[in-house]
């Protein structure tokens, strides 16, 4: 069997008192109940930029000006490969909401769990707690 290779692009949604805000993932999903940074499939013909500003646009409401990629990393689970594409967004229009219907919160920067993340966001959560970014 091949492992299914995906290309992702998630959004940290950054207010000015440094809280991120998080989506839960759907219990029908890959990674069901995990917390994540809202984001989805880099479709085809579509820049990582492009596909994280479309994504947050149809998941949380947003509209995400000048994204900046903080860490592109690939993640090997049992059933695929992933290559995600983390942005910082601080500069956005309206107000992000689970759209989707998703369970949603603000979480201070240094409040961060990893643990409540997928195993792909180690390093990233890790690297957002310690005030790397
Ligand atoms: N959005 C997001 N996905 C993540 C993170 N960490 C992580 O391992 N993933 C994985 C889980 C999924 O396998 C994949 C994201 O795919 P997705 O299910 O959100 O894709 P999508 O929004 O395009 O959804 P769909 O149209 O396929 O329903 O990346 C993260 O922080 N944010
Ligand atoms: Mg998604």
């Amino acid at each position: 069997m091949t492992l299914k290779q995906l290309n992702i692009a998630a959004g940290i949604i950054r207010n000015s008192g440094k809280e991120i805000f998080i989506t839960q993932r759907d219990a029908s999903s890959h990674m069901a109940g995990f917390w994540e940074f809202p984001g989805g499939k880099i479709e085809a013909g579509e820049t990582p930029e492009q596909a994280v500003i479309r994504e947050l646009q149809e998941e949380v409401g947003i509209d995400a000006k000048a994204p900046v990629l903080l860490k592109t990393l690939e993640h090997r689970f049992p059933d695929r490969i992933i290559t995600l594409y983390f942005f910082l967004v601080e500069d956005w229009q309206g107000e992000p909401y689970g759209k989707e219907g998703q369970p949603k919160r603000w979480v201070k920067q240094s409040d961060l769990k990893a643990e409540e993340f997928p195993p792909a966001n180690e390093t990233v959560v890790n690297a957002l707690k310690n005030n790397e970014f």
